[in-house]
């Protein structure tokens, strides 16, 4: 009785679970249009897998981050909020695979160079993604070629040993470090997204937020006038036919006639529902959709190179890759990726030994990062659906299910995989609740 007066006076229209950009999406969408959302988040803060943080004395992303003009929603919000965008600096050497070890180009060498790699992977793709922000328009094409992996599309065009770790290394990355796990569709809609062009397509990691994400998250959220209730872990959900029950891991009980379920696929199997959910939603969870590894770290470097950029092979120990964003009063500062299980995001000693393998003078004079698959509240990374998940279960757990709708970057249409996506998909699951 004590924990069902958890909710007393709380009169709200609509229960959201998660308050990431999907979460927080969703209750503004469904605020503007008179109802009263409550946010239920799991941790102590908002943003999910975006978080700006302090470091070296700038503000940096530990998760998603990047977005342009061809990121339609996300895009639409920073016009509406007049958020202001900054543009990372270009690095002044590039290191990329060798037959052993890597090799220095200068950027537009190196990356002429991966442009030519790289377009022929994606060859038919606007004819099998002619309108990208609808995979579906020609999926009489596309069914066929979901099936398909990433290093199996790599691989079918017979690339020399070393084209093939320039590919893996940089595709494979961008994967989540492991090519024969995600699909080639997924891979091919985000370079359709990119206008089918390189430059477009790698420019898309190099304008971000001068505030952060978190600036724009918060921004929503004021706008949502939502009640928010953080540490708030859901356990269980119930559809009770005439209202929806929801309990916290704490043993509060919320009730509303609607719940948004704004939380990464890889996380659904960690609530209880009941009833159960549809074959598509478990079958999705136990699948994973978001990459299981994905570390992202930050790094203040010293160096007489300069800022430099640099792609290891896929499957390569420590760090896969690193970008320089910009010079500082002593060194610079630069993001990195790495799927090792063995590498620690703390572990300095462990990180400068992997980037000498590129710069044998670099020092690295601080570091913080974030071990997204170790996270309980997203376990794993960004989306990067497997064969099949397209044209599969995807068409279906975007649909209600009862009086619950579902709301993640991981199941959008577009850009999944992004913070465009989150908003796409936040959108969605309002107007569902909105249209009963
Ligand atoms: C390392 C990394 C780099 C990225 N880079 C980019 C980029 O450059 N550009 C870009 O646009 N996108 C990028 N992304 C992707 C982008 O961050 C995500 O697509 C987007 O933030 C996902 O939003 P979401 O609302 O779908 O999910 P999330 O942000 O994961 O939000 C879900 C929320 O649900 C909460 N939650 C989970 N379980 C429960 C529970 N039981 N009860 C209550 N709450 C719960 C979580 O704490 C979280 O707050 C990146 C992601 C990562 C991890």
């Amino acid at each position: 009785a004590a924990a069902e007066s958890a909710d007393a006076g709380g009169g709200h229209d609509v229960i959201v679970i998660g308050a990431g950009f999907a979460g927080v999406a969703a209750a503004r969408e469904l605020r503007r249009n008179g109802l009263r959302p409550l946010i239920l988040e799991a941790q102590r803060r908002i943003g999910g897998r975006t978080y700006t943080a302090d470091f070296a004395g700038e503000r940096v992303e530990m998760g998603g981050a990047w977005f342009d003009e061809g990121h339609p929603h996300a895009w639409k919000e920073l016009l509406h909020y007049g958020l202001q965008r900054t543009t990372d600096e270009a690095p002044d050497v590039a290191y990329f695979p060798a037959e052993q070890g890597s090799r220095a180009y200068t950027p537009a060498e190196g990356f002429g160079r991966l442009a030519e790699l790289v377009a022929p992977v994606f060859d038919g793709s606007q004819q099998y993604f002619p309108r990208p922000l609808d995979p579906f328009a020609r999926e009489d094409l596309v069914r066929p070629l979901d099936r398909m992996t990433l290093i199996e599309r790599i691989d079918a065009m017979n690339p020399t040993p070393v084209d093939r770790k320039w590919l893996t290394g940089y595709l494979g990355g961008l994967s989540g470090g492991d090519s024969a796990r995600g699909s080639l569709t997924q891979m091919a809609q985000w370079w359709a997204l990119s206008d089918w062009n390189f430059d477009t397509f790698s420019s898309g990691t190099s304008s971000r937020l001068v505030h952060g994400t978190a600036a724009f998250i918060q921004a929503m959220l004021e706008d949502a006038d939502a009640d928010l209730r953080l540490n708030a872990p859901v356990s269980r959900v119930e559809d009770r036919g005439s209202h929806v029950r929801v309990t916290t891991r704490s043993g509060a009980v919320f009730h509303a006639p609607f719940a948004v379920v704004a939380v990464p696929v890889n996380v659904w199997n960690r609530i209880t529902f009941a009833p159960g959910l549809p074959a598509e939603h478990r079958g999705l969870a136990e699948q994973t959709v978001a990459v299981p590894q994905a570390k992202k770290l930050w790094l203040h470097l010293r160096t007489e190179k300069g800022l430099f950029y640099a792609s290891g092979a896929e499957g390569d120990p420590g760090i896969a890759d690193i970008v320089p964003t910009q010079r500082l009063t002593e060194g610079h500062l630069a993001f990195a990726f790495s799927t090792d299980p063995a590498l620690k995001v703390t572990d300095r000693a462990q990180i400068q030994a992997s980037l000498r393998r590129w710069v044998p003078d670099v020092e690295v004079l601080a570091v913080k990062g974030h071990d997204w698959g170790n996270d309980p509240y997203a376990r794993g990374g960004w989306t990067y659906k497997r064969p099949g998940q397209l044209t599969g279960p995807l068409r279906a757990v975007q649909r209600p299910v009862g009086r619950l709708s579902f709301a993640t970057s991981d199941i959008a249409l577009g850009w999944s995989g992004w913070v465009d996506g989150a908003i796409e998909s936040g959108l969605r699951a309002a107007g569902q609740v909105l249209d009963r």
